[in-house]
């Protein structure tokens, strides 16, 4: 067994099929100046078809996933449309004498090496797309026939050393189980699409990997934690095989739950919410028993394309989410990009500390007409439903004030147009920062709500980087310093009578529920495969029985002390389930 980054959850049992590599020979060809006029329409000719495919993979694209995630095509015709890219395909032809596929493959390498030798993970899925594009352009110049996956085959789990977008969308998904690459990051694009198509995706396993995987192994992968078994015994295959079982089961027997109201046996309301970054996931969400959306991740529609998206196309978005809602709880956070999360067209500057650094709420107070362009598109939406404002990576009291001075003009704006909005629209903050837990007396006076990210969270109170693998078992969400941190942050909320709720990957951490329940919280907002398991749990734990845990948790020395004082208290609820 070995283990790599689980990207996308699910778990497959199949046989590998290697994807060759998409990279072909180009052998050098010398043309004469008569030539240029030639070889620059075979590039125009190249560039016409590859668009043209293009567009159509990114409308059936559309259909299956939504318009977010097909947008990462758009991006693809972007490159193809940069006139850096084509002049340096024509300096080339031009000046080194070479024919078409020669000049566009060396223009290829030059942009990806000049992507991947940044020291950055996001510039180098980057690489990835250009790679994609530029064969796709090569593959015409050449001539060559499309790689196709058979599908006259069982289904395979798909093994390749990166995979593209344009490759993921390729694949007849019927016939991939999952799929294990070599490279690769959570964060990419092929990434975001394989959780959005639900295929099962483990990513990064070349340093682990000692022989190449071949075609026809058998292969067990599980998305959720990363680990790949390979030629697995005939006990592992029936573990796996019986844990696949357990999880579809699962997922049918709470079905019924889907629509029933998240409350304890003594009736304390707790909201159950998702976390989302498109109008896809907003369906996948509701299927999935959200009761609302806590947590909108705006960024994903900026990362997408390659310009800032107008206030028309980002109020179309918003507005088709709340409308989807009727009337429930959409909880918008302006832009949080930085950190590891880059746009295309942005000049993000270099830092030794990106998380922290230029980021959030930091570049929106910088620059105030992205972030005017972005609120004045929420304040519209908010006619639409019930719309709720939060800023991210909020560390004083004058930025919160800041921020509401921009969001007075935005009113004041609108009001003079004569649009209308929402004009009691509530605003809350993230709590993401030891600062803002140390004033969050202060700050409850500011705001309408409080929302804990843990995920930040754990990583500035615990020193400790979300993104390196070298220090991940540092990253300890139980740590005693993380619960203290959400007491004082709870109890600051309510002493100021706002509501305060949780939307880190916590939230869904279902050993969390009683600690949750005994600080008394009023909403979780967690990834939708989470929330129907949270809801059944929900259902059966009285909040009366966790009032007690909460002075024991806060005794507890160490993490596993924590972990282990909840799971006796599981333990004993279960106990007392199955004795009726
Ligand atoms: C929800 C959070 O934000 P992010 O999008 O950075 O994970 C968090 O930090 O807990």
């Amino acid at each position: 067994m070995i283990t790599g980054i689980g990207a996308s959850p699910g778990i497959a049992i199949g046989k590998a099929f290697v994807l060759p590599n998409w990279e072909w020979e180009v052998p050098e060809q010398r043309i004469d100046v008569a030539d240029f006029a030639r070889e620059f329409e075979r590039v125009y000719e190249g560039i016409r078809t590859s668009k043209h495919e293009i567009q159509q993979i990114r409308d059936e694209l559309c259909e299956v996933v939504g318009r977010e995630e097909s947008h990462i095509f758009d991006a693809h015709i972007a490159i193809l449309d940069d006139p850096v890219f084509m002049n340096e395909i024509q300096g080339i032809i031009q000046r080194q004498y070479k024919a078409a596929e020669v000049a566009v493959k060396e223009a290829i390498d030059h942009f990806v090496t000049m992507f991947d030798l940044l020291d950055d993970d996001y510039m180098k899925e980057r690489a990835l797309d250009i790679k994609d594009v530029g064969n796709r352009l090569l593959k015409h110049l050449l001539g060559v026939p499309e790689i196709k996956l058979p599908s006259d085959t069982q289904p395979f789990i798909l093994i390749a050393k990166e995979l593209s977008p344009s490759q993921l969308v390729n694949t007849n998904s019927d016939h991939v189980l999952g799929i294990v690459t070599l490279a690769g990051s959570t964060t990419s694009h092929t990434s975001i699409m394989a959780r959005a198509l639900g295929i099962p995706l483990v990513v990064g396993v070349e340093a682990a990997l000692k022989e190449p995987i071949t075609t026809g192994q058998s292969l067990i992968i599980n998305g959720t934690d990363g680990a790949v078994y390979i030629e697995p015994d005939q006990d592992t295959i029936s573990f796996y095989r019986q844990l696949q079982q357990r999880q579809s089961d699962d997922k049918r027997r709470l079905q019924h739950l889907v629509n029933t109201p998240s409350i304890t046996p003594d009736g304390k309301a707790l909201r159950l919410d998702a976390n989302i970054s498109s109008l896809k996931e907003l369906d996948i969400a509701l299927a999935g028993g959200a009761a609302g959306v806590g947590l909108f991740r705006t960024e994903f529609l900026y990362m997408d394309r390659n310009r800032f998206p107008k206030e028309e196309e980002q109020l179309a978005v918003y507005r088709s989410v709340a409308e989807k809602l009727g009337g429930e709880n959409l909880v918008i956070r302006t832009l949080d990009i930085g950190g590891d999360k880059h746009l295309d067209y942005f000049q993000h500057p270099e830092e030794d500390n990106p998380f922290m650094g230029y980021r959030a709420i930091r570049i929106s107070l910088d620059r105030k007409d992205l972030f005017k362009t972005q609120l004045r598109a929420i304040l519209r939406a908010s006619a639409y439903g019930n719309i709720k404002l939060m800023y991210p990576l909020i560390t004083s009291v004058d930025e919160v004030r800041a921020a509401n001075e921009v969001l007075a003009e935005a009113k004041s704006e609108l009001d003079a147009e004569g649009l209308d909005y929402d004009r009691d629209v509530e605003v809350g903050i993230m709590i993401e920062v030891p600062a803002a837990v140390m004033i969050a007396d202060l700050l409850a006076c500011e705001v309408d709500f409080f929302s804990i990210g843990t995920n930040d969270l754990v990583q500035f109170t615990l020193a400790v980087d979300r993104m390196n693998e070298e220090i991940s078992h540092l990253y300890e969400p139980f740590h005693p310093a993380l619960l203290r941190m959400l007491k004082l942050t709870v109890d600051a909320a309510k002493a100021q009578g706002i509501r305060v709720g949780v939307c880190g990957e916590l939230a869904g951490d279902m050993r969390a529920l009683p600690l949750w329940l005994s600080l008394d919280v009023d909403g979780l907002s967690m990834s939708a495969h989470s929330i129907l398991p949270m809801k059944e749990r929900v259902l059966l734990t009285e909040r009366k029985a966790c009032s007690g845990i909460g002075e024991k948790l806060q005794r507890c020395r160490t993490s596993r002390e924590l972990i282990a004082e909840l799971q006796i208290f599981m333990d004993k609820l279960d106990e007392k389930t199955a004795n009726g």
